[in-house]
């Protein structure tokens, strides 16, 4: 009789496979419940504090104005609707409060880590140190990276940078010879894209002629970017999404990420293979990393990619994208425009150009910067952090550990109490004994503040030195239509130039 019991029902011991099998299953359904039940604590902590109504219940309010590219403005909206505390996840309250700024983004061993918004934005399946969310392996990124960044560095970056920059001028001379109005904007693209990919990869990839072969366009590189930045930002904000979009190769943004991936790899690779030193960024890391004294793995090769791919994006279109906003903004306003460029003039002493220091010392010229990220805001949204082990109390509310907060940036940089007539483009206002810096959300705060600040501002610097010294620059229109990926962008710059 016995023989005849079916052999699964048999009381034979089970294989180490099915008990492999049976731990999987328990360690997932218990994973599944503790995140529910996660998720389920800290949406009943935050449940008093009032958001849009679809808001309250699913991610997914977020996830479609981040598809929109409107993000900050719903959240913006929210905030003048609902007050300074406004729930926009279930499990994410953004905080439009200027003393939030340091609670938020704090330094220290307690401090709030990024939150899972950040795995959207991993490559190649290493995080690079803008995606890495664990603090100390953070500390110990920044250490390494932040080499390639020192100010020595950067002063040896100025001959790489003025080289594109002048090619780029070259370029805009030709479009003086047509006289006609132009798309700027895709100019300013391929010039910090040039610079980037000199610094990272060594290798030029934009307008000029040393076009990557794997990029058969420039366009395509810059395209990458934007698409892969949109489609990170809105996958970011919903677990799920970024688990779906993983099965999902065909999507644009998702190729965009690979796309990029593959570019990096191989510019990385053929540097390492070449065994060539430069002084760039991309030669800096690899110092730094002790990568130049034995050949890397293949586990190496991808950390290194990761870190230049995502220089490249971090540091690429945010500055083009700002640049263009300021001219806008200098260029609409003749005051601002001729009192910058007589203060250019008298450092130039009749050239038509100017070194970096020169030009770094106008403090007019730094203060038109700052007051044009602030008015545009490269950085509009609030970026995510999760309330510490223990919990974070703010103004009297307490926030359990996990649960995401931020300060909306747009929102921060348009406050009628920071910055009085917040829309008004006014450069004095830098100048006037007031301490602004502590609200200019542009680059982040505290640990995970840009790390490419300080090179932005020197691109930033020697670009419209170059610019309002060489030409006459003539906007089309007023307005500046604008978009959001991660970064809020300008989405055409048209003007006409004049040599002066
Ligand atoms: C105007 C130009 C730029 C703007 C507005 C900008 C903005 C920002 C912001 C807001 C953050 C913080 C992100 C967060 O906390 O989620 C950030 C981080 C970062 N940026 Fe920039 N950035 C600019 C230029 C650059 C450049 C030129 C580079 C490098 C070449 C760069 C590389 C990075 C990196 C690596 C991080 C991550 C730092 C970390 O987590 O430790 N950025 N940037």
């Amino acid at each position: 009789m016995l023989s005849r019991v079916p052999s699964m029902l048999s009381l034979e011991r089970p294989s180490s496979f099915s008990i492999a099998a049976l731990l999987i299953i328990f360690a997932t359904v218990f994973k599944f419940i503790s995140l529910v039940y996660l998720w389920s604590k800290q949406q009943r902590a935050s449940q008093h504090i009032p958001g849009p109504f679809l808001a309250r219940w699913t991610p997914l309010w977020l996830a479609y104005h981040a598809y929109l590219g409107r993000r900050y403005v719903a959240v913006h909206k929210a905030h003048q609707r609902f007050g300074v505390m406004v729930r926009i996840t279930p499990t994410h309250v953004s905080i439009a409060a200027s003393d939030a700024i340091p609670v938020i983004y704090a330094q220290g061993p307690n401090a709030p880590a990024k939150s899972s918004f950040y795995d959207a934005f991993v490559c190649n399946g290493k995080p690079s140190l803008f995606s890495t969310r664990d603090r100390r392996d953070h500390s110990r990124k920044r250490r390494v990276v932040s080499h390639a960044f020192s100010s020595i560095a950067l002063r040896e970056f100025v001959p790489m940078i003025q080289s594109s920059i002048n090619e780029f001028l070259e370029s805009m001379d030709k479009t003086c010879e047509r006289g006609e109005f132009f798309d700027a904007l895709p100019w300013f693209n391929y010039l910090a894209f040039d610079i980037l990919s000199d610094l990272a990869f060594g290798k030029r990839i934009g307008m000029g002629s040393d076009v990557i072969s794997i990029q058969k366009s420039p366009k395509n590189a810059i395209a990458l970017v934007n698409e892969r930045e949109h489609f990170s930002a809105i996958i970011g904000v919903y677990p799920f999404l970024r688990w779906a979009a993983s099965f999902m190769d065909f999507l644009p943004g998702r190729k965009a990420t690979l796309g990029l991936e593959n570019l990096g790899r191989t510019q990385v690779l053929e540097r390492l293979s070449s065994g060539a030193s430069r002084n760039d960024i991309l030669g800096k890391l690899i110092i730094a990393y002790g990568y130049d004294d034995h050949c890397p793995s293949n586990d190496e090769v991808d950390k290194l990619t990761a870190e230049s791919v995502t220089l490249l994006v971090a540091g690429s279109d945010t500055t083009s994208n700002s640049l263009a906003a300021i001219i806008h903004f200098i260029c609409t306003h003749p005051r601002v425009y001729e009192k910058l460029l007589r203060l250019l003039e008298g450092a130039a002493t009749g050239e038509k150009s100017l070194n970096y220091e020169k030009a770094k010392d106008i403090p007019y010229l730094q203060a038109t910067i700052n007051e044009g990220l602030r008015l545009h805001s490269t950085n509009s949204i609030g970026l995510h952090r999760l309330a510490p082990k223990g919990g974070l109390v703010f103004r009297g509310h307490f926030f359990h550990e996990g649960t995401e907060l931020s300060v909306p940036a747009w929102t921060i940089s348009h406050s009628q109490e920071i910055w009085n007539d917040p829309e008004a483009f006014r450069p004095e206002r830098w100048l006037e004994g007031k301490e602004l810096h502590p609200y200019l959300l542009s680059f982040g705060k505290g640990p995970r503040a840009c790390i490419g600040k300080n090179l932005a501002y020197m691109e930033m610097t020697l670009v419209i030195a170059a610019i309002l010294l060489k030409y006459e620059v003539e906007v089309k229109s007023r307005e500046l239509e604008t978009t959001e990926g991660f970064m809020h962008k300008p989405l055409h710059f048209w003007i006409k130039l004049r040599l002066r």
